[in-house]
């Protein structure tokens, strides 16, 4: 049993027009430590037939939120946002209970996911309209911006709270409601972050969390016409999936895809600021985020230094319990997660790549963080992404050649390069075919700038002025006077 500060953050059951609810059937899912394998905690196994009513409610309570003044919905997320962070402790332990990552990750998670509330409270007095200048003399034009309705939200297992709060602050801001489905892996974050939202004086069924099998649930929101908008982060595989269910209701989809990310080292860069920021944009939640470095593309001149010095930083690092000091790679998130990491090293080694460091299954779900050199576009990991604590190192001649290889992929989430050279940093920049783009530094998520995909990466913006607009429709009214 986890030690809180606050035990009622921990829950048993999900969170349903304001009421906390077991399933019909009484079944419920055990939520493991991939650490230890203990039990963290129980949810309900939700069955499809229950989310009719979660949808009609949400529709209810939409209506009264919106019918709010804006100030007053600002009002209830910088609470949820002052909850967050006095509860950060709590919040950071039971995520690494269910997640894995080591305590300072999570509390900075905690941090990160708060920072989007604090910024959609703010938005939420600034959704300003437009009046235009009208063709006709009698008569006067105006546009609106309101909000879309009731929506849902489907988020992965690798940041429990940031991809719960980087939906449902914007949703709550513009004034809509959401039926959020955290993972099964790890929805106990998402549930304590939904008593908070209570405490903070959220109305009932403006936030509602249903946890069971995904895609039975997924299915009855996306097929309900009432349900206006779907924002998933995900696999691209399942993304593809949910637009597809979404196309017959017209619905908005926000998607955030998988990645594989470039992280391009010139023979100019700061060789120590490049291993730095490969450490942090690899390693980070043992490599599983979307926007870790998936290959890294090092310029001949600088290899084998480059090579050598990330070797010697990736031997340092510890790994084991996200809750004992001095970790810096928790568990992977299941066994699944460390045969793809495996397949990704054997396939290398047996096209020709070196193992230069680690690269050890550990046991349990303990994985050696590893550094192989001499990879080609022949290996899988080229084209697939890794999701785990395994550092590739393509070797590359020219810029053009740099180039190339980076944008040699379906997906376009997020790049990495470092130089010194503006000229060269100007047209690498803007060469480069991702959403996101970091030059000299491996670590871009904030809340203030638009974090999103193109190409198989997905669809839209999230967090930044640019993440409210996809919880709004414009209105445009005419009236002749
Ligand atoms: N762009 C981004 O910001 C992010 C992208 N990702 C990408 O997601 C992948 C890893 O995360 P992972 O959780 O394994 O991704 P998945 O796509 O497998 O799962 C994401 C969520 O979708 C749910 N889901 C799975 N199948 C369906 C379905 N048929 N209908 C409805 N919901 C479904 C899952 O449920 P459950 O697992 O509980 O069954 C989970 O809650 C990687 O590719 C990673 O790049 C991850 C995080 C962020
Ligand atoms: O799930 C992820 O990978 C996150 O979107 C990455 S980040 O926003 O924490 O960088």
């Amino acid at each position: 049993m986890l030690t809180l500060n606050d035990p009622t953050l921990l829950k048993d059951s999900c969170l349903m027009d304001g009421q906390w609810v077991q399933a019909a059937s009484g079944a419920c899912l055990e939520v493991t430590n991939p650490a230890t394998g203990a039990v963290t905690g129980y949810v309900p196994v939700m069955s499809p037939e229950e989310i009719p009513a979660v949808i009609a409610a949400s529709a209810r309570a939409q209506g009264q939120w919106a019918a709010l003044a804006a100030k007053d919905r600002s009002a209830v997320l910088r609470r949820w946002f002052d909850l967050m962070v006095a509860h950060a402790d709590d919040l950071a332990l039971i995520m690494t209970s269910e997640q894995g990552k080591p305590l300072a990750e999570a509390r900075g998670e905690i941090l990160y996911a708060a920072s989007f509330v604090e910024w959609f409270a703010e938005e939420a007095k600034r959704l300003y309209g437009d009046t235009i200048p009208a063709p006709k003399a009698n008569q006067r034009i105006t546009v609106l911006r309101q909000p879309i309705g009731v929506t849902a939200a489907i988020t992965p297992w690798n940041f429990p709270a940031a991809m719960i709060t980087r939906k449902a602050a914007p949703a709550l801001a513009a004034g809509c409601s959401m039926i959020l489905r955290p993972a099964d892996l790890t929805p106990l974050t998402a549930l304590a972050l939904g008593e908070l939202a209570q405490r903070a004086g959220l109305p009932a069924g403006v936030l509602q969390i249903v946890t069971g099998r995904a895609s039975a649930i997924g299915r009855v929101l996306t097929d309900s016409p009432v349900v206006r908008k779907l924002s998933f982060t995900g696999s691209t595989e399942v993304g593809r999936l949910l637009m597809a269910q979404c196309a017959d209701t017209i619905k908005k989809v926000s998607l955030e895809l998988g990645g594989n990310a470039p992280f391009i080292v010139f023979d100019d860069a700061d060789l120590d600021a490049a291993v730095e920021g490969a450490m942090v944009s690899k390693f980070r939640n043992a490599g599983q985020t979307c926007v870790c470095a998936n290959r890294i593309l090092v310029q001949s001149g600088v290899y084998d230094e480059f090579a050598r010095r990330l070797a010697l930083r990736v031997a340092a690092l510890q790994v084991g319990d996200g809750t004992a000091a001095g970790t810096d790679i928790g568990p992977m998130i299941e066994a699944k997660a460390i045969a793809k990491v495996e397949e990704h090293i054997s396939d290398a080694l047996a096209k020709g790549a070196r193992l230069i460091q680690g690269g050890r299954h550990m046991g349990g779900l303990f994985f050696e963080p590893a550094v192989l050199t001499e990879v080609t576009t022949q290996m899988k990991v080229a084209q697939e992404e890794t999701f785990g604590p395994m550092a590739p190192l393509f070797r590359f001649e020219t810029e053009e050649e740099a180039l190339a290889m980076a944008n040699d992929t379906i997906y376009g989430l997020a790049a990495y390069f470092y130089t010194r050279d503006h000229a060269r940093m100007v047209r690498v920049s803007e060469g480069l075919e991702y959403g996101m783009v970091g030059h000299n530094t491996g670590l871009i998520s904030n809340e203030v700038a638009p974090f999103g995909g193109v190409k198989q990466s997905g669809l839209g913006r999230e967090g930044s002025k640019y993440g409210i607009e996809d919880y709004l429709e414009l209105k445009y009214i005419c009236s002749t006077i």
